[in-house]
This record gives structure tokens, sequence and C-alpha cells, in this order.
């Protein structure tokens, strides 16, 4: 197959960060996807539903005249989050999820969640109106390895979750793990999962293996191949629990090569290219549309976008830097030959 229409797809996990940076992020996104579901986890972070609408506005102003892009907000969840805070999010009608860091688990996580348990009623809340939960799904304790954090999460607080509040829509974000898999594939319905690109496309192996690379550097950290395995069949499956979810996490460059690097990858320049470069090596170019543009409002409860992009297989080369604000940001695959191209 050398040409692909498909329904405009979304991203249901992006970051598109704040103010000099938007005026790169945003039109990235905006060149193909109809919607993203925005993360919170700016420095404050969007705590409350005014945050939320000052937010949406910069991204807006950021918004190439023309494009049809909305960005779908999300409220941080602290331990103070009161249930009022949930009702007042949904009334704006603005905010579409609130988003779980366990604290501590990864970039601007330090106001996340110390325990779950404190906020039950805002949780209960959030099952009553009807707003997902959105979990960066890692337990964060030092006696866990870090290749060990996403299943141990899953055990201890994925599956008692789930059955504590017994009609909380959650979409455990950007799984890792054939854990996580299971566990979604056997949950209720009201549960599923994003799978980013470079967790389809690598492994550890990738980011270790002859030198260390900090730019496939993110969290939940890369794994084995098995589990790279056990993802690529859950997106390419047809399961509508499983959808696009870039996780695209730009951090300037010498945040990255550092002695001490931050986590996140910058994918949102080639999303849908690098999708479905995943998806042509698994021979399921098929299953993208469904996975791309169907399967994640169907879990909102939105309608699809109406129109289509066409992806066209002719080989670039994807930029080795890129601008991020007055620094540069190194894009997951600098330099290197993409196959696919939006038309
Ligand atoms: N994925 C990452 O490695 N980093 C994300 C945070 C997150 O999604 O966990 C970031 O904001 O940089
Ligand atoms: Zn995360
Ligand atoms: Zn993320």
């Amino acid at each position: 197959m050398n040409e692909l229409t498909i329904t405009r797809p979304d991203d249901w996990h992006l970051h598109l960060r704040d103010n000099e940076f938007l005026t790169q992020t945003v039109p990235a996104s905006a060149r193909y996807f109809g919607r993203a579901i925005i993360m919170p986890n700016l420095v404050p972070p969007v705590t409350t539903m005014e945050d939320a609408i000052a937010y949406k506005a910069r991204i807006s102003k950021a918004t190439p005249s023309g494009s049809s892009f909305k960005p779908l907000m999300t409220l941080y969840l602290t331990d103070n989050t009161s249930p009022k805070d949930i009702q007042n999010a949904v009334d704006s009608g603005v905010v579409v999820a609130c988003k779980l860091y366990p604290a501590g688990a990864t970039t601007n996580s330090d106001s996340g969640v110390t325990n779950i348990g404190k906020i039950k009623p805002t949780l209960e809340k959030m099952a009553e109106v009807g707003l997902p939960l959105l979990i960066h799904g890692e337990v964060t304790t030092d006696d866990i390895d870090i290749f060990d954090r996403e299943k141990v999460f899953v055990e201890s607080t994925l599956e008692p979750l789930v059955e504590s509040i017994p009609t909380l829509k959650i979409v455990v974000e950007h799984i890792t793990t054939k854990q996580a898999v299971e566990f979604v594939m056997n949950a209720p319905e009201r549960v599923a999962a994003t799978i980013t690109p470079h967790h389809l496309l690598y492994n550890r192996n990738h980011m270790l293996v002859g030198g260390i690379r900090p730019h496939f550097y993110c969290l939940p950290i890369l794994k084995r191949n098995e589990h790279q395995q056990a993802l690529q069949q859950a997106a390419i499956s047809g399961n509508p629990k499983f959808f696009l979810g870039t996780d695209s996490a730009p951090h300037a460059q010498d945040k990255k090569e550092t002695a001490c690097g931050c986590a996140g990858c910058y994918s949102a320049f080639a999303a849908i290219e690098l999708y479905a470069e995943a998806f042509e090596a698994l021979g399921a170019l098929d299953k993208l549309e469904g996975f791309a543009s169907h399967f994640g409002p169907g879990f909102y409860g939105l309608p699809r976008n109406t129109d289509t992009i066409t992806l066209v297989k002719s080989e670039w080369q994807a930029p080795e830097t890129l601008a991020f604000g007055d620094t540069d940001v190194i894009p997951l695959r600098a330099g290197t030959k993409l196959d696919w191209q939006v038309a």
C-alpha cells in the first residue's frame, strides 16, 4: 500500500508546554490532528478550571489561522482537589478529564497525588459527572525497580481502584508493559489505554545498547522487547480500548543531553507518520484508522472527525533539530529516514 486515507486522527495524550513554546508545539500538532488531550503538568500545574480556561486561550492564540485544531483541557489532580473543583470543571464546559500523577512519578509531578485514598471523594465526583481519570501508572517508591514500576502500579493501585469506584472511566496513559495490556483487556469497558509511537517502535535496547541515547529516555521507561511486542499486538488488535496518545513531551536539547536529563520524547512533528511506520511493519496498516481516529472519540463520548487525511509512502528525512522557544529540541528519529508523509 502506497497511500492511505483515514478519518482525521486525534492525539489523546499531548504535552504542548506553555508561553514561548506554544508557537512551535501547537502548529506541529494542529498540522493534521483534529483534537488533542492537553496534559496539565505545567509549572505551576493546571489545577483549576480558571487555569484551564487561561491555558486554553494561550493555546488558541498559537493555533494557525484556518486550523480547526481543538485543545481538550485537563486538570492536574493534587491532594487538595475537591469535589467542588470537579463540579466547577464540568460546569466550565472546557475540562474533559483529570490527570492523576502519583507525586514524583514523572516530569513536573511534585504536586501530584501522594495517596489516592486522600482524593476518593473527588474521584467519586468524577465518576458521578462522567469525567474520565487519566493516570500516569507508575509507583514511585525507592524499593521498586524503575522497570517494574508500571507492573506494580497495575497490581497495587489500578486493580483496587477499578473495583472501588465502579463507574469511574479510566485511561491508563502511555502503557509500556504486557501486564498493563492484559489488565486493560480484562478490565470493564470503562477502562482504556493510550499507546505512544515510541513504545511501539522501540524497546530498551534502542536506548541502551552501544551507548546511552537520552532522546529515547521517557517515562514510563522503554521496556524489554517482549513488552514492546505486547503493545504492538494491542495496538493492531482492533480492540477499541487501545488508542493513539503520542505523549509527545519536548524538552530543550540541553535539558536532555546532560548528566541528569529530563524524561520525554518529542514526536508530534511526525506522529501519525511514525505510527504508520509501526503499523506497516506489523502488516496492519488497515488497523491504523480505528486506533488513530475512531476508538479515542468512542471512549470519550465525542463524535469522530468528519474529514480525512491522506498518508503517502514517500521517504523523507526527519530534521536534526527543531526550534523550541529560543532553544532547540531534538526530535524522535532526528536525521533519520521516515517512510510516510501526510499529503
Ligand atoms: N513521558 C515523559 O517522559 N515525560 C512527560 C511526562 C509524562 O507524561 O509522564 C513530560 O511532561 O515531559
Ligand atoms: Zn506520564
Ligand atoms: Zn505524558
